[in-house]
């Protein structure tokens, strides 16, 4: 019954495979564990609650994408849109995290009416090829300067704004160490790289004294903290809709470049390059979402990562249901979670920050209209600190770059009605 409703032997996989696919997804991804907690409590969250309710928002995105659309691919909430969540909406603009969860809540129901409405795939077609990989790339930048500051690798600087932090603190050192250990990791094959180093670097750091072991296991921390908190009063003000049409533009193309990516690599896109069963998919990753907002988390997302499962024999939403029931196992290893330093993740965050860089590798540098937004965007993301200024200065710069070089044809209407709100933005704002 299993294969019939899974298509196993269709795809040419096999319960086996799929659990073992399933198993190694969730070691790729399982760094979220420590990353999401520790980047929200730093918007005032606690951090217990935000750690079970990135497990139970992960489960529930994996099973609904496993059952829905029976693809190999996980969810949870993602990087970039935790540190945006963080950094711009709640430190950056002074928003409540009560309100950036209404935020996350709206721009949710948006991208589940955009799925079910099919307006999705208008709103991608009409974005230029070049800001559709700066907008990528530039969240790498962003996410390598959060995890190079929460390092201390570089640090502030009255004379240079930044410059290089102490290397002889056995922090610094530590988190460098263990970025290098996931690429040595990875480059074997080890599926668990991220997960591995994050756990060396803090048995190192209990050596140190710096952090306390408290135990493995433990009863799952209480929810309520972060359960149901959304402000909707707040949200319900004309300035928090740049903040939700932000949120629903970074999830837009961060999912679809995921499952583009995805199902590419699992070989099962269509003849015409299309992702099977797209809107089921979608609809999948919104109500994720939406329930990942009421729950406590920000934005849930569908995880590049899922190759590593595709890569382990992983062909059907089975994959995807073993690692959702894997985040549930997990609801029970909070002290773990609770005791991993920030500078033990950060080597995580520059590894996830480099692999998002390698969509760089599809820009035409000799062709000025790809090449200058691209590094617009590249420079401005981590030098504003604003992932939607630096989305914003890039569509300007595209928009102003065709009409001086005479290339009217290569923009659509949406660039214009982008570029101008975003200059409006930065007149008005
Ligand atoms: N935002 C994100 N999108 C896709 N994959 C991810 N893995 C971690 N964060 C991610």
């Amino acid at each position: 019954m299993l294969d019939h409703f899974f298509k196993i032997s269709v795809r040419g996989s096999s319960l086996r495979r799929e659990a073992l696919a399933g198993l190694t997804t969730f070691m790729a991804m399982s760094y979220v564990l420590f990353v999401n907690p520790s980047l929200l409590a730093q918007a005032g969250m606690d951090h217990g609650a935000v750690f079970v309710a990135t497990c139970l928002a992960a489960a529930l995105g994996c099973l609904l994408m496993g059952l829905l659309a029976n693809l190999p691919i996980a969810l949870a909430p993602g990087m970039g849109l935790n540190a945006f969540f963080t950094y711009v909406i709640v430190l950056e603009q002074g928003y409540s995290w009560q309100t950036g969860l209404a935020a996350v809540f709206f721009s949710g129901c948006l991208f589940l009416l955009l799925s079910i409405f099919k307006v999705r795939e208008w709103i991608i077609n009409s974005i230029p090829l070049p800001m559709k990989m700066g907008i990528a790339a530039g969240i790498g930048m962003f996410l390598a300067l959060i995890a190079l500051k929460t390092a201390n690798i570089i640090i502030a600087s009255p004379a240079t704004l930044v410059t290089l932090g102490d290397l002889h603190s056995p922090q610094v050192l530590l988190a460098l160490a263990g970025f290098f250990v996931i690429f040595a990791l990875a480059h074997r094959g080890w599926h668990s790289a991220v997960l591995l180093s994050i756990l060396v670097v803090t048995a190192a750091s209990w050596v140190l004294g710096d952090a306390q072991f408290s135990g493995i296991v433990a009863m799952p921390p209480s929810l309520a903290p972060t359960f149901m908190q959304l402000n909707f009063t707040e949200a319900f003000t004309l300035s928090i809709i740049p903040v939700v049409l932000t949120l629903l533009f970074l999830d837009l193309f961060d999912t679809s470049g995921t499952l583009v990516a995805v199902t590419q690599k699992a070989g099962l896109m269509q003849k015409d390059g299309s992702v099977p069963d797209l809107s089921k998919a979608l609809i999948a990753d919104s109500a994720a979402s939406i329930t990942g907002a009421m729950l406590g988390t920000s934005t849930t997302t569908s995880y590049v990562e899922s190759t590593s499962g595709v890569s382990a024999g992983g062909r059907t939403g089975l994959t995807a249901i073993v690692t959702g029931l894997l985040f549930l196992l997990a609801l029970w290893f909070s002290p773990l979670a609770a005791m991993v330093p920030s500078y033990a993740t950060a080597g995580a965050l520059l590894y996830v920050a480099t692999l998002m860089l390698t969509s760089l590798q599809h820009v035409e540098w000799d062709d000025v209209l790809q090449a200058v937004p691209v590094a617009v965007v590249l420079i401005m993301m981590p030098l504003t600190f604003s992932i939607a200024d630096g989305i914003g200065m890039g569509f300007i710069s595209y928009a102003v770059l065709c009409l001086l070089t005479g290339q009217l044809h290569r923009t659509t209407l949406s660039v214009w009605v982008l570029a101008s709100v975003f200059i409006a933005k930065f007149v008005f704002a």
